[in-house]
C-alpha cells in the first residue's frame, strides 16, 4: 500500500479517466451509467456535486471508479442512475450497488486473474493490489442512492448538497496499478481481411489479429488501445437464429439480442440522456426510411450498386457522440444478398459482436422485404455479412480478457480447417525431368494455367506473381511440395503429391 496522497478539499482528483469526468466542488459523486453525463450536469451547480461520470462495464469500470473514490475521501454520497436498458443489460450499476451492499471476496476473474470479486450475480472485479481494509472503509463511509431517471437523480443530488457538511472519511489512498504487458509481432498496419463462418469464430480471429499485430496508441478516452486500420471481416454463414458458443465467451447475451436488434431496425424518439440509435438514423433522421428505400430499390433494380444507407449527419455530428456506424451498402450478386457496413471506429472486443448481430438482423430484414415484395426474387439467398472497421481497436482494460479468449479459443477455431481456397488448386507432378504444376479452378477442377521448371524457388515465384491472393497456409503447403518435387528430381526419388518421397526400389 502506498501512503496517502495530498488532496485539495472539495476538488475531485481523478487519477484514471480524468478527461472523461465533469468536475464540481461538492461531496456527491454521480455515476450516470449509460445516460450521457452532460444531460445531468446542465440541471446542477458545480457546488452540488463532486464529480459526474459514466459507468459502462462492471468488469472494467468499477475498478477504476473505486480507485478514484479512494483518492477522494471528501466524497460522502454516491448517486447512481440506473435509467436505460443498456444499464440493465451491462449490469454495472447493479454490480456497484452490490459492492456497497455485500463487499468483495478473494477469487479469480474470468481471465484467471486473482482479484477481489464483487459479491454479486454480475461479474465485477477490483484489483487485488487494493487493500481490503481500504475497500471496507470506502463501502461503509459512503451513502449510496439510486435513481431511475435524470429528474429523480437531480432531486437526490440537491438534497445531499443541502445537508450539513460532513468531514472526509479518512486520508486519500492510492494503490499501484499493475500494467498488463503485451508483445506485438510485426505486421501490416493498413488493410486486413479476416473471414469466418460465424460471428463468434470471426470475432476470435479478429481479436487475435489485433492483439498480435495491432499498434498501441493513446485512445481518446484517457487510456490506450491496440489498433489496426481498415479491418474487413467477412462472415459467411451466420445462422438465422445466431450462433452462441457453449459456454458463451462472447460479450453479448442471447437474452439482450432482441433489444439490440430493435435498436438497429426500429425508429426511436429522441430521449434525453440517450445517444442516437442506429434505427432512428436509418428510419427517420433524414426524413426518409432508408431501410425501406433500399428494399424498394433492389426489388426494382436488383443490379443496382446504389442501395446505400447513410448514418453520418454532417450538420449534427461535428460534436456530440456521432455514430460509429456510418454507411451501409447492400448488393445482390449471383442471387446472393450481401451487406457491407462501414464503421469509422469500432471497439472490436466489447462492441463488434453485438454490432455484427444487429447488422445480420438488418440484412435478413432487407432480404425478407425483397422476397416478400416481388416474386421475381424467389431464388435470392442471404449472402455474407461484411463489416469494415476503420479504426479497429481493443481498449487496454480488455487486453487481459482478450488474451484469455485467444488462449482458450483461437487454436481450436483454426483447427477446423477446410482446404478450400478460392484461388484454386495446384496439381504437381514430374514429367520428362521437369516439375509440372497445373493450376485448376477450385470446384470444377478445370485447368486454367500450367507451369513447368526445375527449380522450386523459380516456380514458387511465378505462382505468387500470378496468384498473389493465395491463402497463406496454401502457399506454405505449395512451397514444401515444390521443394519435395525438386529433391525428387535431383535424387531420383519418386514424387507423388501429398505423399512422402520414396525410392523406386520400394
Ligand atoms: O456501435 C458502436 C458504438 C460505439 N463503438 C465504440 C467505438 C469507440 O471505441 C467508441 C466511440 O468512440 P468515439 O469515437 O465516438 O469517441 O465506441 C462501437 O464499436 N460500436
Amino acid at each position: 500500500m502506498t501512503p496517502e496522497v495530498k488532496t485539495d478539499r472539495f476538488n475531485y482528483i481523478a487519477r484514471y479517466k480524468s478527461n472523461q469526468l465533469i468536475y464540481g466542488h461538492g461531496n456527491t459523486a454521480v455515476v450516470t451509467g449509460w445516460t450521457v453525463k452532460e444531460a445531468l450536469c446542465k440541471n446542477l451547480q458545480p457546488s452540488e456535486y463532486a464529480v459526474i461520470g459514466q459507468l459502462y462495464s462492471p468488469t472494467r469500470g468499477i475498478n477504476i471508479l473505486v480507485r478514484n473514490l479512494l483518492i477522494n475521501p471528501h466524497v460522502r454520497y454516491l448517486v447512481l442512475i440506473n435509467a436505460t436498458k443498456e444499464d440493465k443489460n451491462a449490469g454495472a450499476i447493479k454490480c456497484l450497488l452490490d459492492f456497497f451492499a455485500y463487499g468483495v471476496e478473494e477469487n479469480f476473474s474470468a481471465s484467471g486473474r486473482k482479484s477481489w470479486v464483487i459479491c454479486s450475480s454480475i461479474a465485477g472485479y477490483i484489483d487485488i493490489d487494493i487493500d481490503l481494509n481500504a475497500l471496507e472503509k470506502l463501502r461503509h463511509s459512503l451513502e449510496v442512492a439510486t435513481a431511475e431517471s435524470i429528474s429523480v437523480a437531480v432531486e437526490k443530488i440537491k438534497y445531499y448538497a443541502q445537508k450539513p457538511m460532513v468531514d472526509p472519511w479518512g486520508m486519500a489512498l492510492e494503490f499501484p496499478l499493475s500494467q498488463f504487458e503485451t508483445t506485438i509481432l510485426p505486421g501490416v498496419r493498413y488493410g486486413h481481411r479476416i473471414e469466418g463462418k460465424t460471428i463468434a469464430e470471426t470475432w476470435v480471429k479478429i481479436i487475435h489479429r489485433i492483439k498480435t499485430t495491432g499498434i498501441i496508441r493513446p485512445s481518446a478516452y484517457d487510456s490506450k488501445w491496440q489498433e489496426l486500420i481498415n479491418l474487413m471481416a467477412i462472415i459467411t454463414d451466420e445462422p438465422e437464429d445466431f450462433y452462441f458458443p457453449e459456454p458463451n465467451y462472447l460479450p453479448i447475451n442471447k437474452s439482450y439480442l432482441p433489444e439490440y436488434i430493435s435498436q438497429v431496425l426500429d425508429d426511436a424518439p429522441d430521449r434525453e440522456g440517450v445517444k442516437y440509435t442506429y434505427g432512428q438514423r436509418l428510419r427517420s433522421w433524414f426524413g426518409k426510411d432508408q431501410i425501406q428505400q433500399v428494399i424498394n430499390k433492389l426489388i426494382n433494380d436488383p443490379d443496382s450498386a446504389r442501395a446505400v444507407m447513410s448514418l453520418w449527419d454532417p450538420v449534427k455530428d461535428e460534436h456530440h457522440s456521432p455514430p460509429c456506424l456510418n454507411h451501409i451498402w447492400v448488393r445482390i450478386v449471383d442471387d446472393q444478398l450481401s451487406l457491407t457496413a462501414t464503421f469509422r471506429s469500432n471497439d472490436m472486443f466489447s462492441a463488434w459482436p453485438a454490432n455484427g448481430m444487429g447488422l445480420r438482423a438488418l440484412q435478413k430484414y432487407i432480404y425478407d422485404g425483397i422476397v416478400r415484395g416481388s416474386n421475381l426474387h424467389q431464388n435470392l439467398r442471404l449472402g455474407p455479412l461484411i463489416t469494415f472497421s476503420q479504426s479497429a481497436h481493443i481498449y487496454d482494460e480488455c487486453w487481459e480478457h482478450a488474451e484469455s479468449v485467444i488462449a482458450s479459443q483461437y487454436s481450436k477455431i483454426c483447427q477446423k480447417k477446410d482446404y478450400y481456397d478460392p484461388t484454386g488448386n495446384f496439381i504437381i507432378y514430374l514429367q520428362n525431368g521437369r516439375i509440372i504444376v497445373e493450376h485448376t479452378t477450385p470446384n470444377s477442377g478445370e485447368v486454367v494455367n500450367c507451369y513447368s521448371g526445375k527449380s522450386s524457388t523459380q516456380l514458387s515465384r511465378e505462382i505468387t506473381l500470378n496468384s498473389p491472393g493465395l491463402q497463406v497456409d496454401h502457399a506454405m503447403y505449395l512451397g514444401s511440395e515444390l521443394q519435395k518435387a525438386e529433391i525428387a528430381l535431383s535424387s531420383g526419388l519418386i514424387y507423388e503429391q501429398d505423399k512422402p518421397l520414396r525410392s523406386s526400389l520400394s
